[in-house]
């Protein structure tokens, strides 16, 4: 049996602002950063232990993977920070804020922009300088290959499952201990692909801040069971914030 956890990152300051983010690199709070400590004392509390960690290339991540990695003395574990991890592209959604587009659009549309499998939000239009090719993060990537201007989550686990195929699974077949340090929907792509599950399951997903997710797998890789680790009430609490983030504002 194998053992994975995955973490979203803590609350960043766009989570803060309740702004659609998606590839925005944008910092994680003084809570963001206290919330990823808190996982990482639990996770060692429960007698987790990593010999490798996978991030995004988007820092409120890879500052959660360092968190985590430090309240736990495992620093000197390798990080890699790979582009596929990336939270979805939310194209010409970035940097809005939720709530404003459920007053505008209403809340049907902006659901179906966040939650709908094959939905792809409006796209980040040429010549905007937050796209992929203008960012140098991403010069060496896009000569190989071609980045999004926006996902719909389908467009997300089409990037994520390979990679976790070919590069994360491999790992753990060997007997590694798996830490992935991601975001709410590249974990929801990724839990669509390790679970096989249904797009009818996947859009009522809503992953919390900063709370690890254990998945015990199978020798041949079926999942055996998913839990979040820590007080699942306040866990539900968390879930149900993240569904809630794009409600109308009252009176509206
Ligand atoms: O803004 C984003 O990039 C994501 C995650 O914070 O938002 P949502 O939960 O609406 O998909």
């Amino acid at each position: 049996m194998y053992t994975l956890v995955i973490i979203r990152h803590g609350q960043s300051q766009w989570n803060k602002k309740n702004l659609f983010c998606g590839w925005t690199d944008v910092d994680l709070t003084e809570k963001g950063f206290e919330d990823a400590r808190a996982a990482g004392r639990l996770l060692k509390k429960e007698g987790y232990t990593f010999d490798i960690c996978y991030t995004s290339v988007l820092k409120r991540a890879i500052h959660t993977a360092y968190a985590v990695l430090d309240e736990m003395d495992l620093n000197w574990i390798p990080v890699i920070k790979d582009y596929h991890l990336n939270e979805r592209h939310y194209g010409a959604l970035q940097g809005k804020n939720k709530t404003e587009m459920a007053d505008k659009y209403g809340e049907e549309q902006v659901l179906q922009w966040r939650r709908s499998y094959d939905v792809r939000p409006p796209v980040l239009p040429d010549g905007d300088e937050r796209l992929p090719e203008n960012q140098p993060v991403y010069k060496e990537i896009m000569k190989t290959v071609k980045l999004p201007h926006t996902e719909c989550l389908k467009d997300t686990v089409a990037r994520v499952a390979p990679y976790f195929e070919q590069v994360i699974k491999p790992e753990i077949q060997k007997g590694k201990k798996v830490l992935i340090a991601a975001h709410g929907n590249s974990i929801r792509a990724l839990m669509k692909y390790i679970e096989d599950m249904p797009e009818e399951e996947i859009v009522g997903i809503n992953i919390p801040t900063a709370t690890p997710m254990i998945y015990h797998l199978s020798d041949d890789f079926r999942v055996i069971d998913r839990s979040f680790l820590g007080d699942q009430e306040a866990i539900k609490a968390a879930i149900e914030a993240v569904k809630n983030q794009s409600a109308k504002s009252s009176g509206k």
